[in-house]
């Protein structure tokens, strides 16, 4: 049935409808002589198939069955207890955050328990560490992605990445680290790699308050390669360790001030002993994920809206509306419009739906 659909589909999208005559009996008589109620009945065959692969249990998750869920697990092993999120991780201070809220936008929360996150552009951001030679980059990431600390300084040659996997409420997500050269004779091989950034890390070296001042010109250079507004920006100081209370609170209201300037979020930490590096990630994780999921949100809802009107013209203007039309599934989101009201059809098929991983039918009721 479902190949039957989407056969009417194509033929409804890609032929050219008659125009309507003027006395054409429209929509409005199909409404009085025939008022279509459809009913939906999306199988169990959602449930009854095997999943590909066993998502770690998680509070998202836990609600839902079968394929649809496993569809959106990667491959591979789950991730680490520590790299799942089910809350919203909290500032470093109030004084320099990028949002105070602490849960995740309504939408998003409704979306993920759906599990109707997109795909694409959603699965991994791209965050790029940038700051002076030797106040600590490589450091900082390689402390989060592989819980190490090198003592021996070894230059950054041009660029290199890690992949972090995380679950942020029950999705799977991904932070793509590049770790840049802070010397001078390296920023334009590194420089190359700062476009398509969604999160930008400036960093410097709390203990020496002149790499604080250039973090200026690194900023400049990495949102020059990028769309204006379109990155979030972190300031982080780091050797927090090296310091007492008090220095480190001295650095620390400077630091906050140029953060404010530089509309960042302010973050002190330790590579050395640990300290804040994961609860710093994991905001910048949760932030960007919270991000892309709304962009895809506002990308999807425009894109079914579109296709929407133009079925819905169409409708209005047959001679002979079609018993069934099919639309994507956002659609189905429509349907309660008041659009929709007597219209003696309806639907059901997506391209991103897999063929045959649901059974999809429809009943006019009278
Ligand atoms: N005590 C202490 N030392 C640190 C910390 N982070 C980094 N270091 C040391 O600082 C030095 C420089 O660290 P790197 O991580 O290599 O610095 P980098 O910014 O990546 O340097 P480039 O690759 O040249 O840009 C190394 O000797 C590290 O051991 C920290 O949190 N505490």
């Amino acid at each position: 049935m479902v190949t039957a659909l989407g056969a009417w589909w194509d033929s409804f999208r890609c032929k050219p409808h008659p125009d309507p005559a003027p006395d054409v009996q429209d929509s409005s008589d199909a409404r009085r002589s025939r008022v279509a109620l459809v009913a939906l009945v999306i199988s169990a065959a959602l449930s009854a198939r095997p999943s590909r692969a066993e998502p770690r249990t998680s509070q998202a998750a836990a609600g839902l069955s079968g394929r649809m869920k496993s569809s959106l697990m990667p491959l591979g092993p789950p991730v680490s207890r520590d790299r799942i999120i089910a809350s919203f991780p909290k500032w470093y201070t109030p004084a320099a955050c990028l949002q105070l809220k602490e849960h995740f936008h309504g939408q998003v929360n409704a979306t993920c328990q759906r599990r109707n996150t997109g795909t694409v552009g959603l699965n991994l951001s791209k965050v790029v560490v940038v700051g002076d030679l030797y106040v600590g980059k490589t450091s900082l990431i390689h402390r989060f992605c592989k819980n190490v600390f090198d003592r021996d300084y070894k230059a950054t040659i041009g660029v290199d990445f890690e992949i972090e996997r995380f679950e942020i409420a029950g999705i799977p997500y991904s932070l793509q680290i590049w770790d840049t050269a802070g010397q001078e004779k390296f920023k334009c091989i590194a420089s190359a790699y700062y476009r398509g950034a969604q999160v930008i890390i400036t960093a410097f070296d709390l203990t020496d308050m002149q790499t604080l001042e250039h973090t200026r010109q690194w900023l400049e250079d990495a949102l020059r390669e990028n769309e204006p507004g379109s990155c979030f920006v972190f300031l982080v100081g780091t050797k927090k360790d090296l310091l007492s209370g008090a220095a480190c609170e001295q650095a620390e209201v400077e630091a906050v001030h140029l953060a404010n300037e530089m509309q960042a979020e302010y973050w002190s930490v330790s590579a050395k002993t640990g300290e804040n590096v994961k609860a710093f990630f994991s905001r910048v994780a949760a932030l960007a994920f919270e991000q892309s999921v709304l962009q895809d949100l506002e990308r999807r809802s425009s894109a079914w809206l579109q296709e929407w009107r133009e079925v819905y013209q169409r409708l209005r203007r047959a001679r002979d509306p079609p018993a069934w039309v099919a639309v994507s599934w956002d659609c189905l989101r429509g349907l309660h419009t008041p659009h929709m009201h007597g219209q003696r059809l309806l639907l059901l098929w997506r391209g991103d739906v897999e063929p045959g991983s649901c059974d999809v039918s429809v009943h006019p009721l009278c």
